[in-house]
Protein backbone atom coordinates (compact mmCIF):
# COMPACT_ATOMS: atom_id res chain seq x y z
CA UNK A 1 0.00 0.00 0.00
CA UNK A 2 1.32 3.54 -0.99
CA UNK A 3 1.86 6.20 1.96
CA UNK A 4 -0.32 8.70 1.97
CA UNK A 5 -0.05 12.61 1.78
CA UNK A 6 0.48 14.58 4.37
CA UNK A 7 -2.17 17.07 4.87
CA UNK A 8 -1.14 20.25 6.29
CA UNK A 9 -3.42 21.67 9.34
CA UNK A 10 -3.08 24.85 9.29
CA UNK A 11 -4.70 26.70 12.37
CA UNK A 12 -6.27 30.20 12.45
CA UNK A 13 -8.35 30.35 15.62
CA UNK A 14 -5.93 32.79 16.60
CA UNK A 15 -6.42 35.48 13.40
CA UNK A 16 -9.80 34.63 11.72
CA UNK A 17 -11.38 33.02 15.00
CA UNK A 18 -10.51 35.84 16.73
CA UNK A 19 -12.23 38.15 14.40
CA UNK A 20 -15.49 36.53 15.39
CA UNK A 21 -17.65 39.61 17.35
CA UNK A 22 -16.37 39.39 20.82
CA UNK A 23 -13.90 36.56 20.52
CA UNK A 24 -10.91 39.44 21.48
CA UNK A 25 -8.25 37.70 22.97
CA UNK A 26 -5.35 39.12 24.98
CA UNK A 27 -1.62 37.82 25.12
CA UNK A 28 -1.94 35.86 27.71
CA UNK A 29 -5.17 33.75 26.65
CA UNK A 30 -3.51 33.80 22.92
CA UNK A 31 -0.53 31.83 24.52
CA UNK A 32 -2.71 29.62 26.73
CA UNK A 33 -4.06 28.05 22.96
CA UNK A 34 -0.80 28.68 20.69
CA UNK A 35 0.06 25.86 23.81
CA UNK A 36 -2.84 24.05 23.42
CA UNK A 37 -2.78 24.43 19.28
CA UNK A 38 1.13 22.97 19.67
CA UNK A 39 0.05 19.82 21.92
CA UNK A 40 -2.63 19.14 19.11
CA UNK A 41 0.51 18.67 16.83
CA UNK A 42 -0.88 21.07 14.00
CA UNK A 43 1.77 22.40 11.86
CA UNK A 44 1.18 26.12 11.58
CA UNK A 45 0.00 28.43 14.19
CA UNK A 46 -1.98 32.01 12.28
CA UNK A 47 -0.81 33.66 15.80
CA UNK A 48 -2.54 36.95 14.54
CA UNK A 49 -2.06 39.72 12.15
CA UNK A 50 0.91 41.73 13.27
CA UNK A 51 0.09 45.34 11.67
CA UNK A 52 -3.42 45.13 13.51
CA UNK A 53 -2.26 46.70 17.22
CA UNK A 54 0.87 47.08 18.79
CA UNK A 55 -1.24 43.83 21.09
CA UNK A 56 -1.52 41.98 17.90
CA UNK A 57 1.96 42.04 17.27
CA UNK A 58 3.31 41.41 21.26
CA UNK A 59 0.95 38.29 20.90
CA UNK A 60 2.24 36.90 17.55
CA UNK A 61 5.85 37.80 18.49
CA UNK A 62 5.64 35.87 22.25
CA UNK A 63 3.89 32.96 20.46
CA UNK A 64 6.92 32.89 18.13
CA UNK A 65 9.24 32.93 20.70
CA UNK A 66 7.56 30.34 22.64
CA UNK A 67 6.26 27.43 20.06
CA UNK A 68 8.74 25.05 18.91
CA UNK A 69 6.97 22.05 17.24
CA UNK A 70 4.59 24.25 14.88
CA UNK A 71 5.34 26.73 12.51
CA UNK A 72 4.31 30.23 13.58
CA UNK A 73 2.40 32.30 10.84
CA UNK A 74 1.50 36.31 10.79
CA UNK A 75 -1.02 37.71 8.15
CA UNK A 76 -0.14 40.56 6.21
CA UNK A 77 -2.11 42.25 3.16
CA UNK A 78 0.24 42.66 -0.12
CA UNK A 79 1.99 45.91 1.23
CA UNK A 80 5.13 46.51 2.53
CA UNK A 81 4.68 48.11 5.98
CA UNK A 82 2.33 45.05 6.70
CA UNK A 83 4.91 42.44 5.32
CA UNK A 84 7.77 43.63 7.35
CA UNK A 85 5.62 44.33 10.63
CA UNK A 86 4.85 40.92 9.65
CA UNK A 87 8.27 39.62 9.52
CA UNK A 88 9.49 41.52 12.66
CA UNK A 89 6.90 39.52 14.89
CA UNK A 90 7.58 35.74 14.03
CA UNK A 91 11.30 36.55 13.83
CA UNK A 92 12.08 34.48 17.10
CA UNK A 93 10.12 31.37 15.69
CA UNK A 94 12.06 28.62 14.72
CA UNK A 95 9.80 28.24 11.40
CA UNK A 96 8.19 31.49 10.87
CA UNK A 97 5.92 32.24 7.64
CA UNK A 98 4.43 35.38 6.23
CA UNK A 99 1.15 35.19 4.61
CA UNK A 100 0.43 37.73 2.28
CA UNK A 101 -3.15 37.91 0.87
CA UNK A 102 -4.61 39.85 -1.87
CA UNK A 103 -8.60 40.02 -3.02
CA UNK A 104 -9.26 38.42 -7.06
CA UNK A 105 -12.80 38.72 -7.50
CA UNK A 106 -13.63 41.71 -9.95
CA UNK A 107 -16.09 42.83 -6.74
CA UNK A 108 -13.54 43.29 -4.35
CA UNK A 109 -11.05 44.36 -7.37
CA UNK A 110 -13.47 46.93 -8.40
CA UNK A 111 -14.80 48.17 -5.12
CA UNK A 112 -12.19 47.78 -2.25
CA UNK A 113 -9.26 47.81 -3.87
CA UNK A 114 -9.63 50.07 -6.81
CA UNK A 115 -7.41 48.40 -9.00
CA UNK A 116 -7.42 46.80 -11.91
CA UNK A 117 -6.73 43.00 -12.64
CA UNK A 118 -3.58 43.66 -13.91
CA UNK A 119 -2.31 45.87 -10.94
CA UNK A 120 -3.02 43.28 -8.50
CA UNK A 121 -1.17 40.65 -9.97
CA UNK A 122 1.75 43.12 -10.09
CA UNK A 123 1.09 44.18 -6.08
CA UNK A 124 0.75 40.16 -5.91
CA UNK A 125 4.18 39.35 -6.88
CA UNK A 126 5.98 42.47 -5.20
CA UNK A 127 4.09 41.35 -1.49
CA UNK A 128 5.73 37.41 -2.36
CA UNK A 129 9.15 38.74 -3.24
CA UNK A 130 8.97 41.59 -0.39
CA UNK A 131 7.84 38.79 2.12
CA UNK A 132 10.46 36.02 0.41
CA UNK A 133 13.16 38.94 1.23
CA UNK A 134 12.48 37.84 5.05
CA UNK A 135 11.84 34.53 5.09
CA UNK A 136 11.48 31.15 2.72
CA UNK A 137 8.25 29.76 3.92
CA UNK A 138 5.99 32.93 2.34
CA UNK A 139 1.79 31.69 1.86
CA UNK A 140 0.26 33.35 -0.87
CA UNK A 141 -3.98 34.00 -0.54
CA UNK A 142 -6.48 35.10 -3.07
CA UNK A 143 -8.87 36.23 -1.23
CA UNK A 144 -12.84 35.80 -2.27
CA UNK A 145 -11.01 33.23 -4.35
CA UNK A 146 -14.96 31.44 -4.43
CA UNK A 147 -16.01 34.28 -6.37
CA UNK A 148 -12.95 35.08 -8.60
CA UNK A 149 -12.79 33.75 -12.61
CA UNK A 150 -10.66 30.82 -13.05
CA UNK A 151 -8.34 31.95 -15.58
CA UNK A 152 -7.37 35.32 -13.73
CA UNK A 153 -7.10 32.50 -10.86
CA UNK A 154 -4.70 30.99 -12.92
CA UNK A 155 -2.67 33.91 -14.01
CA UNK A 156 -2.09 35.09 -10.40
CA UNK A 157 -1.30 31.66 -8.50
CA UNK A 158 1.23 31.33 -11.97
CA UNK A 159 3.07 34.88 -10.89
CA UNK A 160 2.91 34.56 -6.64
CA UNK A 161 4.59 30.76 -7.68
CA UNK A 162 7.14 32.46 -10.15
CA UNK A 163 7.84 35.13 -7.07
CA UNK A 164 8.15 32.33 -4.39
CA UNK A 165 5.12 31.29 -2.86
CA UNK A 166 5.61 28.07 -1.39
CA UNK A 167 1.57 27.69 -0.26
CA UNK A 168 -0.95 29.00 -2.76
CA UNK A 169 -4.24 29.32 -0.38
CA UNK A 170 -7.80 29.65 -2.35
CA UNK A 171 -10.24 31.14 -0.07
CA UNK A 172 -13.42 30.94 -0.17
CA UNK A 173 -13.86 34.50 1.77
CA UNK A 174 -17.76 34.93 1.78
CA UNK A 175 -18.83 31.28 2.21
CA UNK A 176 -20.14 30.75 -1.32
CA UNK A 177 -19.11 27.39 -2.89
CA UNK A 178 -20.99 24.35 -3.15
CA UNK A 179 -18.43 21.22 -2.27
CA UNK A 180 -18.60 19.74 -5.64
CA UNK A 181 -18.23 22.99 -7.86
CA UNK A 182 -15.17 23.80 -5.64
CA UNK A 183 -13.27 20.45 -6.01
CA UNK A 184 -13.30 20.92 -9.25
CA UNK A 185 -12.14 24.72 -8.73
CA UNK A 186 -9.30 22.98 -7.14
CA UNK A 187 -8.42 20.10 -9.70
CA UNK A 188 -8.99 22.69 -12.57
CA UNK A 189 -6.47 25.34 -10.66
CA UNK A 190 -3.70 22.31 -10.14
CA UNK A 191 -4.23 20.66 -13.51
CA UNK A 192 -3.84 24.03 -15.44
CA UNK A 193 -1.02 26.06 -13.80
CA UNK A 194 2.01 25.36 -15.25
CA UNK A 195 4.41 25.55 -11.92
CA UNK A 196 1.72 24.37 -9.82
CA UNK A 197 4.18 21.27 -8.54
CA UNK A 198 6.34 24.17 -6.85
CA UNK A 199 3.78 24.62 -4.34
CA UNK A 200 1.40 23.21 -1.61
CA UNK A 201 -2.45 23.94 -2.53
CA UNK A 202 -4.43 25.09 0.08
CA UNK A 203 -7.90 25.88 1.40
CA UNK A 204 -9.77 28.26 3.84
CA UNK A 205 -13.69 28.11 3.76
CA UNK A 206 -15.82 29.83 5.83
CA UNK A 207 -19.19 28.67 6.62
CA UNK A 208 -21.84 31.09 5.23
CA UNK A 209 -24.19 28.55 4.14
CA UNK A 210 -22.47 25.80 6.14
CA UNK A 211 -20.62 24.57 3.61
CA UNK A 212 -17.30 24.57 5.10
CA UNK A 213 -16.17 21.49 6.32
CA UNK A 214 -17.61 19.68 3.19
CA UNK A 215 -15.99 22.04 0.82
CA UNK A 216 -12.57 21.53 2.45
CA UNK A 217 -13.13 17.97 2.29
CA UNK A 218 -13.97 18.22 -1.40
CA UNK A 219 -11.32 20.37 -2.50
CA UNK A 220 -8.70 17.76 -0.36
CA UNK A 221 -9.96 15.16 -2.65
CA UNK A 222 -9.18 17.08 -5.79
CA UNK A 223 -5.73 17.84 -4.63
CA UNK A 224 -5.65 20.63 -1.48
CA UNK A 225 -2.95 19.42 0.69
CA UNK A 226 -3.06 22.52 3.10
CA UNK A 227 -6.58 23.32 5.50
CA UNK A 228 -7.29 26.51 7.21
CA UNK A 229 -9.33 25.50 9.69
CA UNK A 230 -10.01 26.47 13.50
CA UNK A 231 -10.95 25.22 16.61
CA UNK A 232 -14.91 24.79 17.00
CA UNK A 233 -15.58 26.78 13.52
CA UNK A 234 -14.83 30.17 14.93
CA UNK A 235 -14.06 32.67 12.92
CA UNK A 236 -15.77 35.73 10.72
CA UNK A 237 -19.38 35.25 10.28
CA UNK A 238 -20.59 32.06 10.05
CA UNK A 239 -17.02 31.07 11.06
CA UNK A 240 -14.23 28.69 9.35
CA UNK A 241 -14.07 25.07 8.58
CA UNK A 242 -13.94 23.78 12.35
CA UNK A 243 -10.25 21.85 12.82
CA UNK A 244 -11.85 18.96 14.88
CA UNK A 245 -14.21 17.87 11.92
CA UNK A 246 -11.94 18.27 9.10
CA UNK A 247 -9.46 16.02 10.99
CA UNK A 248 -11.72 13.58 12.23
CA UNK A 249 -13.63 13.02 9.04
CA UNK A 250 -9.99 12.31 7.16
CA UNK A 251 -8.99 9.79 9.99
CA UNK A 252 -12.46 8.39 10.13
CA UNK A 253 -12.56 7.88 6.13
CA UNK A 254 -9.00 6.61 5.70
CA UNK A 255 -11.03 4.21 2.70
CA UNK A 256 -11.84 7.80 0.87
CA UNK A 257 -8.73 10.09 1.83
CA UNK A 258 -5.20 9.82 0.26
CA UNK A 259 -4.09 12.00 3.53
CA UNK A 260 -3.36 11.87 6.92
CA UNK A 261 -2.44 14.66 9.52
CA UNK A 262 0.01 14.68 12.46
CA UNK A 263 -2.65 15.70 15.11
CA UNK A 264 -2.75 14.08 18.67
CA UNK A 265 -6.62 13.69 18.33
CA UNK A 266 -6.38 12.97 22.29
CA UNK A 267 -6.04 16.93 22.68
CA UNK A 268 -9.18 17.71 20.48
CA UNK A 269 -11.70 18.25 23.45
CA UNK A 270 -9.31 19.96 25.82
CA UNK A 271 -8.62 22.05 22.97
CA UNK A 272 -12.11 22.80 22.38
CA UNK A 273 -12.95 23.84 26.05
CA UNK A 274 -9.73 26.38 26.73
CA UNK A 275 -10.88 27.91 23.07
CA UNK A 276 -14.31 28.33 24.09
CA UNK A 277 -13.81 29.35 27.98
CA UNK A 278 -11.16 31.99 27.18
CA UNK A 279 -13.74 33.52 24.03
CA UNK A 280 -16.90 32.76 26.08
CA UNK A 281 -18.62 30.97 22.84
CA UNK A 282 -20.19 28.25 24.18
CA UNK A 283 -19.68 25.11 22.10
CA UNK A 284 -23.32 24.03 20.58
CA UNK A 285 -24.53 20.43 22.48
CA UNK A 286 -25.08 18.92 19.33
CA UNK A 287 -21.93 20.08 18.08
CA UNK A 288 -19.84 17.00 16.17
CA UNK A 289 -17.09 15.63 18.05
CA UNK A 290 -16.46 18.41 20.93
CA UNK A 291 -20.38 18.91 21.77
CA UNK A 292 -21.99 17.70 24.95
CA UNK A 293 -24.26 15.12 23.25
CA UNK A 294 -21.43 13.74 20.19
CA UNK A 295 -21.00 10.56 22.16
CA UNK A 296 -24.34 10.59 24.03
CA UNK A 297 -27.16 8.02 23.81
CA UNK A 298 -30.70 9.08 24.25
CA UNK A 299 -33.28 6.32 22.96
CA UNK A 300 -33.65 2.83 23.72
CA UNK A 301 -33.03 1.45 19.91
CA UNK A 302 -29.45 2.95 20.02
CA UNK A 303 -28.39 2.60 23.67
CA UNK A 304 -29.18 -1.25 23.05
CA UNK A 305 -27.18 -1.72 19.91
CA UNK A 306 -24.15 0.37 21.81
CA UNK A 307 -24.21 -2.14 24.88
CA UNK A 308 -24.14 -5.28 22.74
CA UNK A 309 -21.57 -3.31 19.90
CA UNK A 310 -20.46 -0.06 20.29
CA UNK A 311 -19.78 0.27 16.55
CA UNK A 312 -23.28 -0.21 15.39
CA UNK A 313 -24.18 3.74 16.60
CA UNK A 314 -20.30 4.91 17.31
CA UNK A 315 -18.02 5.64 14.23
CA UNK A 316 -15.40 7.14 16.28
CA UNK A 317 -14.37 6.16 20.16
CA UNK A 318 -14.92 9.52 22.38
CA UNK A 319 -11.49 8.62 24.09
CA UNK A 320 -10.15 9.01 21.53
CA UNK A 321 -11.00 12.57 20.50
CA UNK A 322 -10.11 13.59 24.27
CA UNK A 323 -13.44 12.63 26.07
CA UNK A 324 -13.30 11.53 30.11
CA UNK A 325 -10.14 9.84 29.73
CA UNK A 326 -9.51 10.58 33.47
CA UNK A 327 -8.32 7.57 35.69
CA UNK A 328 -8.22 9.81 38.04
CA UNK A 329 -11.60 11.00 40.08
CA UNK A 330 -11.70 14.41 41.30
CA UNK A 331 -12.89 15.37 44.48
CA UNK A 332 -12.88 16.11 47.98
CA UNK A 333 -10.31 14.32 49.17
CA UNK A 334 -7.30 14.46 46.23
CA UNK A 335 -4.45 16.18 47.00
CA UNK A 336 -2.15 18.46 44.94
CA UNK A 337 0.08 15.97 43.12
CA UNK A 338 -3.12 14.62 41.86
CA UNK A 339 -4.54 17.55 40.70
CA UNK A 340 -1.41 18.83 39.22
CA UNK A 341 -1.02 15.68 37.26
CA UNK A 342 -5.19 16.11 36.07
CA UNK A 343 -4.15 19.42 35.00
CA UNK A 344 -1.43 18.31 32.79
CA UNK A 345 -3.41 15.34 31.37
CA UNK A 346 -5.55 18.09 29.88
CA UNK A 347 -3.22 20.58 28.60
CA UNK A 348 -3.06 23.10 31.59
CA UNK A 349 0.35 23.94 32.92
CA UNK A 350 0.56 26.65 35.51
CA UNK A 351 3.88 29.36 35.27
CA UNK A 352 4.16 29.55 38.97
CA UNK A 353 3.26 27.26 41.95
CA UNK A 354 1.20 30.58 43.58
CA UNK A 355 -0.58 30.16 40.51
CA UNK A 356 -1.07 26.50 41.44
CA UNK A 357 -1.46 26.94 44.88
CA UNK A 358 -4.54 29.42 44.36
CA UNK A 359 -6.02 26.83 41.55
CA UNK A 360 -6.09 24.38 44.31
CA UNK A 361 -7.59 26.09 47.33
CA UNK A 362 -10.53 26.97 44.76
CA UNK A 363 -10.47 23.65 43.71
CA UNK A 364 -10.86 22.28 46.87
CA UNK A 365 -13.48 25.18 47.65
CA UNK A 366 -15.19 23.60 44.90
CA UNK A 367 -15.18 20.43 45.92
CA UNK A 368 -17.17 21.37 49.59
CA UNK A 369 -19.71 22.07 47.44
CA UNK A 370 -19.89 19.36 44.82
CA UNK A 371 -19.24 15.49 44.78
CA UNK A 372 -17.13 14.96 41.99
CA UNK A 373 -14.87 17.46 40.18
CA UNK A 374 -15.26 17.10 36.17
CA UNK A 375 -12.46 17.92 33.93
CA UNK A 376 -14.97 20.70 32.31
CA UNK A 377 -14.69 22.55 36.44
CA UNK A 378 -11.32 22.05 36.14
CA UNK A 379 -10.85 24.10 33.09
CA UNK A 380 -12.73 26.67 34.91
CA UNK A 381 -11.12 26.72 37.82
CA UNK A 382 -7.76 26.89 35.86
CA UNK A 383 -9.13 30.18 33.45
CA UNK A 384 -10.70 31.54 36.82
CA UNK A 385 -6.93 31.59 38.13
CA UNK A 386 -5.20 32.86 35.04
CA UNK A 387 -8.36 35.68 34.58
CA UNK A 388 -7.37 37.23 38.20
CA UNK A 389 -4.61 39.16 36.15
CA UNK A 390 -2.43 41.70 38.23
CA UNK A 391 -3.79 44.16 35.56
CA UNK A 392 -7.40 43.34 36.52
CA UNK A 393 -9.38 46.49 37.62
CA UNK A 394 -12.07 45.46 39.36
CA UNK A 395 -12.64 41.87 41.56
CA UNK A 396 -15.38 40.77 43.04
CA UNK A 397 -14.65 40.57 47.21
CA UNK A 398 -18.10 39.49 48.23
CA UNK A 399 -22.05 39.59 47.59
CA UNK A 400 -25.42 38.99 48.66
CA UNK A 401 -28.50 38.80 47.00
CA UNK A 402 -32.14 39.07 48.21
CA UNK A 403 -34.79 37.13 45.39
CA UNK A 404 -37.84 36.53 47.15
CA UNK A 405 -41.43 36.14 45.69
CA UNK A 406 -43.17 39.87 45.32
CA UNK A 407 -40.19 41.81 46.49
CA UNK A 408 -37.94 43.31 44.41
CA UNK A 409 -34.63 41.89 43.56
CA UNK A 410 -31.53 43.54 46.01
CA UNK A 411 -27.83 42.64 45.61
CA UNK A 412 -25.15 44.26 47.66
CA UNK A 413 -21.70 43.62 46.72
CA UNK A 414 -18.19 44.40 47.75
CA UNK A 415 -15.75 44.95 44.78
CA UNK A 416 -12.37 45.87 44.50
CA UNK A 417 -11.73 48.44 42.21
CA UNK A 418 -8.09 50.08 42.14
CA UNK A 419 -7.28 48.29 45.20
CA UNK A 420 -9.92 49.43 47.38
CA UNK A 421 -12.66 48.00 48.27
CA UNK A 422 -16.43 49.55 47.49
CA UNK A 423 -20.29 48.44 48.51
CA UNK A 424 -22.38 48.88 46.21
CA UNK A 425 -26.22 47.81 46.37
CA UNK A 426 -28.94 47.54 43.45
CA UNK A 427 -32.29 46.15 42.80
CA UNK A 428 -33.40 44.86 39.04
CA UNK A 429 -36.09 42.74 37.92
CA UNK A 430 -34.12 39.75 38.97
CA UNK A 431 -31.28 39.19 40.90
CA UNK A 432 -28.76 39.37 37.73
CA UNK A 433 -29.81 42.47 36.63
CA UNK A 434 -30.14 43.92 40.27
CA UNK A 435 -26.43 42.52 40.37
CA UNK A 436 -25.30 44.24 37.36
CA UNK A 437 -27.09 47.68 38.13
CA UNK A 438 -25.24 47.25 40.92
CA UNK A 439 -21.85 46.84 39.73
CA UNK A 440 -22.48 49.60 37.45
CA UNK A 441 -23.37 51.95 40.22
CA UNK A 442 -19.81 51.92 40.67
CA UNK A 443 -18.16 51.73 37.41
CA UNK A 444 -20.50 53.32 34.83
CA UNK A 445 -18.82 51.94 32.11
CA UNK A 446 -21.00 53.07 29.22
CA UNK A 447 -21.31 49.48 28.05
CA UNK A 448 -24.24 47.68 26.29
CA UNK A 449 -25.03 44.68 27.64
CA UNK A 450 -25.03 42.39 24.84
CA UNK A 451 -25.62 38.95 25.23
CA UNK A 452 -26.05 37.34 28.81
CA UNK A 453 -26.22 33.38 28.39
CA UNK A 454 -25.65 30.40 31.00
CA UNK A 455 -24.64 26.78 30.50
CA UNK A 456 -24.11 24.33 33.17
CA UNK A 457 -20.76 23.17 32.86
CA UNK A 458 -21.54 19.50 33.83
CA UNK A 459 -25.03 17.31 34.19
CA UNK A 460 -26.45 17.75 38.28
CA UNK A 461 -27.97 20.15 40.21
CA UNK A 462 -24.75 20.75 41.85
CA UNK A 463 -23.05 21.39 38.59
CA UNK A 464 -20.97 24.81 38.02
CA UNK A 465 -23.05 27.40 36.11
CA UNK A 466 -20.81 29.02 33.35
CA UNK A 467 -21.93 32.95 32.59
CA UNK A 468 -20.89 34.38 29.64
CA UNK A 469 -21.18 37.97 29.62
CA UNK A 470 -20.95 39.96 26.39
CA UNK A 471 -20.37 43.52 26.68
CA UNK A 472 -20.13 46.82 23.77
CA UNK A 473 -18.75 50.21 24.39
CA UNK A 474 -17.67 52.24 21.00
CA UNK A 475 -17.84 49.74 18.79
CA UNK A 476 -15.42 47.47 20.73
CA UNK A 477 -17.10 44.20 22.16
CA UNK A 478 -15.39 41.44 25.02
CA UNK A 479 -16.56 38.82 26.59
CA UNK A 480 -16.60 37.68 29.94
CA UNK A 481 -16.80 34.60 31.40
CA UNK A 482 -17.80 33.29 35.31
CA UNK A 483 -17.98 29.72 36.62
CA UNK A 484 -19.58 29.10 39.90
CA UNK A 485 -22.25 26.70 41.41
CA UNK A 486 -24.34 29.78 42.48
CA UNK A 487 -25.21 31.62 38.89
CA UNK A 488 -26.07 34.82 40.30
CA UNK A 489 -22.09 34.71 41.30
CA UNK A 490 -21.11 33.14 37.97
CA UNK A 491 -22.92 36.40 36.42
CA UNK A 492 -21.40 38.61 38.84
CA UNK A 493 -18.22 36.79 37.72
CA UNK A 494 -18.67 37.29 34.14
CA UNK A 495 -19.48 40.69 34.03
CA UNK A 496 -16.70 41.95 36.09
CA UNK A 497 -14.47 40.54 33.71
CA UNK A 498 -15.45 41.52 30.63
CA UNK A 499 -15.21 44.89 32.00
CA UNK A 500 -12.13 43.92 33.48
CA UNK A 501 -11.41 43.78 29.44
CA UNK A 502 -13.03 47.04 28.37
CA UNK A 503 -10.93 48.68 31.52
CA UNK A 504 -7.85 47.00 29.65
CA UNK A 505 -9.11 50.05 26.84
CA UNK A 506 -9.66 52.63 29.59
CA UNK A 507 -13.17 53.16 31.45
CA UNK A 508 -14.59 55.55 32.75
CA UNK A 509 -15.05 56.37 36.53
CA UNK A 510 -18.34 57.52 38.11
CA UNK A 511 -17.75 61.00 40.03
CA UNK A 512 -20.19 59.48 42.38
CA UNK A 513 -18.47 56.44 43.15
CA UNK A 514 -18.61 55.51 46.63
CA UNK A 515 -15.72 54.55 48.92
CA UNK A 516 -15.84 52.33 52.16
C1 LIG B 1 -10.61 38.10 4.58
C2 LIG B 1 -9.94 38.47 5.82
O1 LIG B 1 -10.28 37.93 6.83
S1 LIG B 1 -8.74 39.59 5.72
C3 LIG B 1 -8.29 39.94 7.35
C4 LIG B 1 -9.29 40.83 7.99
N1 LIG B 1 -8.83 41.22 9.30
C5 LIG B 1 -8.73 42.49 9.65
O2 LIG B 1 -9.01 43.40 8.88
C6 LIG B 1 -8.33 42.76 11.07
C7 LIG B 1 -7.19 43.73 11.19
N2 LIG B 1 -7.35 44.94 10.43
C8 LIG B 1 -6.92 46.15 10.87
O3 LIG B 1 -6.48 46.30 12.00
C9 LIG B 1 -6.96 47.28 9.91
O4 LIG B 1 -7.98 47.07 8.96
C10 LIG B 1 -5.59 47.47 9.20
C11 LIG B 1 -4.52 47.85 10.25
C12 LIG B 1 -5.13 46.19 8.50
C13 LIG B 1 -5.68 48.56 8.15
O5 LIG B 1 -6.20 49.69 8.76
P1 LIG B 1 -6.40 51.07 7.92
O6 LIG B 1 -5.09 51.48 7.37
O7 LIG B 1 -7.08 52.00 8.85
O8 LIG B 1 -7.30 50.69 6.67
P2 LIG B 1 -8.83 50.24 6.63
O9 LIG B 1 -9.03 49.03 7.50
O10 LIG B 1 -9.74 51.39 6.89
O11 LIG B 1 -8.99 49.86 5.09
C14 LIG B 1 -8.26 48.81 4.55
C15 LIG B 1 -7.34 49.34 3.45
O12 LIG B 1 -6.49 48.23 3.05
C16 LIG B 1 -6.72 47.97 1.64
N3 LIG B 1 -6.57 46.54 1.50
C17 LIG B 1 -7.44 45.58 1.89
N4 LIG B 1 -6.91 44.38 1.64
C18 LIG B 1 -5.70 44.60 1.12
C19 LIG B 1 -4.69 43.71 0.69
N5 LIG B 1 -4.85 42.42 0.80
N6 LIG B 1 -3.56 44.24 0.20
C20 LIG B 1 -3.39 45.59 0.11
N7 LIG B 1 -4.33 46.47 0.51
C21 LIG B 1 -5.47 45.96 1.01
C22 LIG B 1 -8.11 48.48 1.39
O13 LIG B 1 -8.33 48.69 0.03
C23 LIG B 1 -8.09 49.76 2.20
O14 LIG B 1 -7.28 50.68 1.50
P3 LIG B 1 -7.66 52.27 1.40
O15 LIG B 1 -7.61 52.75 2.82
O16 LIG B 1 -6.59 52.82 0.54
O17 LIG B 1 -9.02 52.33 0.82
C1 LIG C 1 -6.87 36.25 4.40
C2 LIG C 1 -7.73 35.16 3.91
C3 LIG C 1 -7.05 33.84 3.95
C4 LIG C 1 -9.02 35.07 4.65
O1 LIG C 1 -9.06 35.11 5.86
C5 LIG C 1 -10.22 34.87 3.86
O2 LIG C 1 -10.17 35.02 2.64
O3 LIG C 1 -11.27 34.58 4.46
Amino acid sequence: MSAKDHLVIFDTTLRDGEQSPGATMNKAEKLRIAKALEKLRVDVIEAGFAIASEGDFEAVKSIAETIKESTVCSLARAVDVDIDRAAEAIRPAERGRIHTFIATSPIHMQYKLMLSPDEVIEQAVRAVKRARSHVDDVEFSCEDAGRSELDFLCRIIEAAIDAGARTINIPDTVGYAIPEQFGETIRQIIHRVPNADKAIFSVHCHNDLGLAVSNSLAAVMNGARQVECTINGLGERAGNASLEEIVMAVRTRQDLFDVETRIDAQHIVPASRLVSTITGFPVQPNKAIVGANAFAHESGIHQDGVIKHRETYEIMRAQDVGWHTNSLVMGKHSGRNAFRTRLKELGIEFETESELNEAFSRFKALADLKHEIFDEDLQAIASDTLQSEEDARFSLVCMKVCSETGVVPRASLTLLMDGREHKVEGEGSGPVDATFRAIESLVDSGCNLQLYSVNAITSGTDAQGEVTVRLERGGRIVNGVGADTDIVIASAKAYIEALNQISRGGVRQHPQAADV
